[in-house]
C-alpha cells in the first residue's frame, strides 16, 4: 500500500491505472479508521481494480466553534487498518495542498443543505462538496463509498452528482454499530466512561419513534416518544430529532415511500449523529 501526500502523485497513479483500463474505487474518509470506514473500503475492494482512500480532516466543513482542532488524527494507526482491508492507496494531503490560497471558489448546496446538519453547521455542506468535487476530479473513480451514518450528505452527494454531471456511480452502505447499538464514530472517543454508558439510548429512541410511527402513523407522537427516552436516559440535549422523506428531504406526505428518521444529540460536548431509513411497511430500505 502507498501513503501519497500530493495531488500530483494521485493524479500520476491515476492516469498509469485508468491507462491500463482498471477501475478506480475511491472512499472518502477523516480518518481515525473504525469499522464503519472498513466496511467501505472492504465493499471497494470487493468492486474495484484500484482502492484508493483518502484521509483527511477538512476544515471547509468545520464551524469556526467546531472541533477542526482536536479532531482526532493516527495516520500511522490509520495506514495499518487500511492496509488490512486491501486498500492500495491512501491519499493523505496536507490543508495547503488541497486549498493553496484563501478566497478561491466554493459551491453552495442547495435546499437539501438547509434542515438537519445543515441548520445547526452552517455552510457544513458546502465544505463537503468543495472537497468530494475536489477528490472526485483527481481520483476520477467509478466508484465512490459513503456510509448511511451520513444519510443526509449522501443525498447532497448525490444531488451533486446529479447536477454537476460527475461520471461516477455513489455506494452507500448501511451504519455499522457497537454491540450495544451505538453507531461506530471517530467522535465516540470523545466520550467519558459515564456518556458511552448511556449513548445506547440514541438509537432505542430511533427504534421506539420508528416503532411507534409504522403502528399508528403519527409522526409528532413518535418523535415525541424517542426525544424522552433520549433526553430522560442520556440526559444529553436534542439538537434535532426529525422525520423526512428520504432521500429528497422533505415533509412527509401519503404518497412519501422511504422514510428518514434522524437525530443528533450533544452528549456533554460531543455532537453525534444517528438515524434509521425505512419503508412504509418498516423494512430497511436501499438508500
Ligand atoms: N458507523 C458507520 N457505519 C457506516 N459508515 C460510516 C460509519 N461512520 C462513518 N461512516 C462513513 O465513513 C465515511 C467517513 O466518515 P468520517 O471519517 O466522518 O467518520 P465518522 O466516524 O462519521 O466521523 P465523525 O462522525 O466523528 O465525523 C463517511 O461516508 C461516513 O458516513
Ligand atoms: C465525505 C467527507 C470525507 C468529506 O470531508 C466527510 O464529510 C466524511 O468523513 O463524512
Ligand atoms: N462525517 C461527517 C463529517 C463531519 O462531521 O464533519
Amino acid at each position: 500500500m502507498k501513503i501519497i501526500n500530493t495531488i500530483a502523485q494521485l493524479k500520476s497513479i491515476v492516469h498509469d491505472t485508468k491507462g491500463e483500463g482498471k477501475s478506480i474505487g475511491l472512499v472518502p474518509t477523516m480518518g481515525y479508521l473504525h469499522e464503519g470506514h472498513l466496511a467501505l473500503a472492504t465493499k471497494a475492494r470487493g468492486e474495484n481494480d484500484l482502492v484508493v482512500m483518502s484521509i483527511f480532516v477538512n476544515p471547509t466543513q468545520f464551524g469556526p466553534n467546531e472541533d477542526f482542532e482536536s479532531y482526532p488524527r493516527n495516520l500511522e494507526r490509520d495506514a495499518q487498518l487500511a492496509e488490512s482491508v486491501g486498500v492500495d492507496v491512501i491519499f493523505a494531503p496536507s490543508v495547503d495542498e488541497m486549498y493553496p490560497e484563501d478566497g478561491g471558489i466554493s459551491i453552495r448546496a442547495g435546499r437539501q443543505s438547509e434542515i438537519l446538519c445543515g441548520a445547526s453547521r452552517p455552510g457544513h455542506f458546502d465544505g463537503v462538496l468543495q472537497v468530494v468535487a475536489k477528490l472526485f476530479h483527481i481520483a476520477e473513480p467509478k466508484r465512490v463509498y459513503f456510509g448511511q451514518k451520513d444519510a443526509q450528505q449522501v443525498a447532497i452527494i448525490q444531488t451533486l452528482v446529479r447536477d454537476f454531471n460527475f461520471p461516477l456511480e455513489i455506494k452507500t452502505l448501511p451504519i455499522v454499530r457497537e454491540a450495544d447499538g451505538l453507531a461506530k464514530s471517530s467522535r465516540n472517543v470523545y466520550l467519558t466512561e459515564q456518556e458511552r454508558a448511556v449513548v445506547p439510548a440514541i438509537f432505542e429512541g430511533l427504534i421506539l419513534a420508528k416503532e411507534e410511527f409504522i403502528l399508528h402513523g403519527n409522526a409528532t407522537a413518535a418523535i415525541e416518544l424517542a426525544s424522552k427516552h433520549i433526553t430522560d436516559k442520556t440526559g444529553g440535549v436534542i439538537d434535532y430529532l426529525e422525520l423526512l422523506s428520504y432521500p429528497d428531504l422533505k415533509a412527509v406526505t401519503d404518497t412519501t415511500n422511504d422514510f428518514l428518521l434522524a437525530t443528533a444529540v450533544y452528549i456533554g460536548k460531543t455532537r453525534l449523529i444517528d438515524n434509521i431509513i425505512f419503508s412504509t411497511k418498516g423494512e430497511t430500505a436501499n438508500v
